[in-house]
């Protein structure tokens, strides 16, 4: 098989170096400048290679030949601009000229029905229809507020799947898994107007996730497809296993929605919220006598948006975390930044978003630092133009290094540490020229490309990390594995993603919060405590980091840790066990309780959850085996219901206070309630608006052990020692 490659590869350079003599004394053209190559030989090295192998060879020869390159990759000249100034006179004022795309290799072809999708297409009325269509129906600001709902749910997803790996901060998680299936359950409900269940994304995950990875591998079958059909069958068949096992999950889905909407319109119901698929089947080809797009035109379409919206977005996410745990400082900013917001509300709203400057910097400072792509995608263009004194023939691939312009010391000052700050004025505004990342008036930082061909969903893209970072961060606080430094070092995948993914300790910041706004206070009472001899302890020195509770650890003159319990209380979190009613005096006292929190707007399964926890009649890990099952007085409920209104919380607010924290109702009145809430106004001063927002945020502080002197080895699961 060897030497029969060898042959091949010999016979075929041979000619092409004769048809590349004949062409260089026909055209005078002068391309820009690069490695001398020996035809076939040197495309075949090269298309063995990924982009990341590429980018370090091309950055040598940068510095030998200057800021535009040519290689010999396949079939075709690759020239390489590796400049922000160069990038915008090609990208932007040159741009109907640059925003072809070079005829696509074999495997290619079939991934994107022949082109026929909207990074594939050439710059023509194809293209211009499918991108138009996407930004029109999908992106338009409009549209993108009306997946605000779905952003919700995806977060809770994400939330909850973290809480129950980490165990509530207990064990290290491995966190890009959780934003790719976040991310995945985003752009599945985008795309086919669903929420699919568990089982069913995680199907569309895998197919696609098969071929983003397989990505480098098949690149081989493009070198003289007719003999790689011959010489490697094996890895064709391959490549179509996956095409068919992508267009079986694929198919079915996009079948399905058609259904919904004849049905929608045949039993004239009200329209179903639009998605991506739904406008897709709407498109006529009017070059192509009005045709509507094939099936598998759809597929390659579907495949393109889930690909393009996920990979993307979870890798930039876990580059921003990994900065965000390797630089704890960066973190606790952030967070101080957020905790501004004081909305009292469990999740940060999209629209609040653009009061976190910081946060933006964050985000940009991620990209700049690591863009998920370190290249555009190949462009073309569409005549032969001059650029920088040579010549960009028609027949040439060209390509953008977007990690490079981002990296230029030319531009940014130590451009490869993560520095947020770097975007704002010294006054915490953001810089408008900084962070304008289109490089329509000026090439700077382009993770999303620039020009014609830029990402038509940076806006998007751009909310979508805005909005998980943030929320991720009031939730939880983000922390190295003992001793693990984070490691930044970068591997290709389909995006350019951490070689060594983040692993992190990820812990409710509740307990963090109360732990803070109680340490202050609280340390006097500790050094008073003859468990303890304090010698010197700050704020800061203070970490959460192991259930086991020892809460006097001291060495030298520092605290080194103070050990808390991570469990934080969930309304669904924990087993439950049977409501147990007997009788019909019972039964109607239990009613009539539930009558009282129907006043909240819950529903009846919210209802009976609330006070299942609260009396003890559903498994509650606040009460731990202590509290006995009761089935309560309805005066009971309303004395507590009243005791919360008299604090200045309206019904909304009591009702979020109950989903975070039902067992309130089951807590004593006069010794919890009202006791609690008399040492927060006397001894902590808090009080009015500001009492609100900490009911708000964490309203178990109206359950704890408040006077606990913290010497009681925190056996007591109310103890704030264990939050
Ligand atoms: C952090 C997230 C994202 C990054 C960094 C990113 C980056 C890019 C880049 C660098 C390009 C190539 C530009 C060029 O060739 O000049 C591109 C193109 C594209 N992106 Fe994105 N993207 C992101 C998210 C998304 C999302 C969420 C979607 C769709 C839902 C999307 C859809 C597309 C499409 C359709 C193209 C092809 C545009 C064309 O050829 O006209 N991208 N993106």
């Amino acid at each position: 098989m060897e030497s029969i490659w060898f042959i091949i590869i010999i016979t075929l350079s041979f000619c092409a170096t004769i048809k590349a003599l004949i062409n260089l004394l026909q055209t005078p053209k002068k391309l820009p400048p690069g490695p001398v190559s020996i035809p076939i030989i040197t495309s075949f090295q090269w298309l063995r290679k990924s982009f990341a192998d590429l980018e370090p060879t091309l950055r040598n020869l940068k510095t030998k030949y200057g800021p535009i390159v040519t290689l010999s990759i396949g079939h075709r000249k690759s020239i390489f601009i590796t400049t922000s100034s160069l990038a915008h006179q090609a990208l932007i004022q040159n741009g109907a000229i640059f925003a072809d795309r070079p005829p696509a290799p074999a495997t290619s072809k079939i991934v994107s029905s022949n082109q026929h999708n909207i990074s594939g297409a050439s710059y023509g009325p194809l293209w211009r229809l499918l991108r138009r269509n996407l930004t029109m129906q999908i992106l338009h600001p409009s549209k993108i507020k009306s997946f605000s709902p779905a952003r919700n749910w995806v977060l809770n997803i994400i939330k909850e799947s973290i809480k129950k790996e980490s165990n509530s901060g207990q064990n290290p998680v491995l966190v890009v898994d959780h934003f790719q299936f976040g991310m995945f359950c985003l752009l599945v409900f985008m795309c086919f107007g669903e929420k699919l269940d568990e089982k069913k994304i995680r199907e569309v995950e895998s197919v696609q996730r098969s071929f983003l990875l397989g990505f480098g591998k098949f690149q081989i079958l493009n070198f003289f497809p007719k003999f790689t059909k011959i010489f490697l069958k094996k890895r064709w068949e391959e490549f179509y296993k996956l095409r068919n096992d992508q267009e079986k999950v694929l198919i079915p889905l996009i079948r399905s929605r058609q259904e919904q909407m004849k049905k929608t319109f045949e039993d004239n119901e009200k329209s179903l919220g639009l998605c991506y698929v739904d406008s897709l089947l709407n498109i006529e080809l009017p070059d192509e006598g009005g045709r509507k797009l094939t099936e598998n035109e759809i597929v390659s379409l579907c495949s393109e948006f889930l690909n393009a919206g996920t990979d993307t977005t979870s890798t930039a996410l876990q580059w921003v975390m990994a900065n965000l745990v390797k630089y704890q400082e960066i973190q606790s900013k952030l967070y101080d930044e957020i905790k501004t917001l004081d909305s009292g509300d469990d999740e940060i709203k999209e629209e609040d978003l653009k009061k976190l400057p910081y946060l933006k910097a964050v985000i940009l400072e991620g990209l700049r630092r690591h863009p998920p792509g370190h290249f555009v995608l190949p462009h073309a263009v569409t005549q032969d133009i001059g650029l920088d004194g040579y010549v960009v023939p028609k027949e040439a691939t060209v390509n953008v290094m977007i990690a490079e312009i981002g990296w230029d010391s030319k531009v940014w000052e130590d451009p490869m540490m993560f520095k947020p700050e770097r975007f704002l004025s010294e006054d915490g505004i953001l810089n408008e020229e900084l962070s304008d990342v289109t490089g329509n008036k000026e090439v700077k930082m382009i993770p999303f490309g620039a020009g014609r061909r830029m990402c038509p969903a940076s806006g998007l893209a751009m909310l979508h990390l805005e909005y998980f970072v943030a929320n991720l961060i009031k939730e939880f606080k983000w922390t190295a594995k003992v001793g693990d430094d984070i490691d930044l070092s970068e591997k290709q995948e389909f995006t350019i993603v951490m070689k060594n993914p983040l692993w992190a300790h990820v812990s409710p910041r509740e307990q963090d919060w109360v732990f803070n706004f109680f340490s202050a206070g609280m340390l006097a009472k500790l050094v008073a405590s003859p468990v303890l001899t304090l010698e010197y302890a700050t704020r800061s020195s203070l970490s959460i980091v192991t259930p086991i509770v020892q809460p006097n650890i001291i060495k030298g003159n520092t605290w080194v840790s103070i050990s808390v319990s991570r469990k934080k209380w969930e309304l669904h979190s924990a087993a439950q066990t049977q409501i147990v009613i007997s009788g019909d005096e019972e039964k109607a006292m239990w009613e009539s309780c539930k009558q009282a929190l129907s006043a909240f707007n819950f529903n009846d399964e919210e209802e009976e959850k609330i006070l299942g926890k609260a009396f003890g009649q559903l498994h509650s890990p606040y009460w731990g085996e202590e509290r006995t099952k009761e089935v309560p007085k309805l005066e009971t409920v309303n004395a507590i219901l009243d005791c919360l209104k008299s604090l200045g919380l309206a019904d909304e607010d009591i009702y979020k206070l109950l989903k975070k924290f039902p067992e309130v109702l089951g807590c004593n009145l006069e010794t919890e309630l009202k006791n609690n809430v008399q040492i927060l106004e006397k001894v902590w001063a808090i009080k009015g608006k500001t009492l609100r927002s900490l009911l708000l945020r964490n309203p178990k502080v109206l359950g704890y052990t408040i006077d606990c002197k913290g010497d009681c080895a925190a056996l007591c699961t109310r103890c704030w020692v264990r939050f």
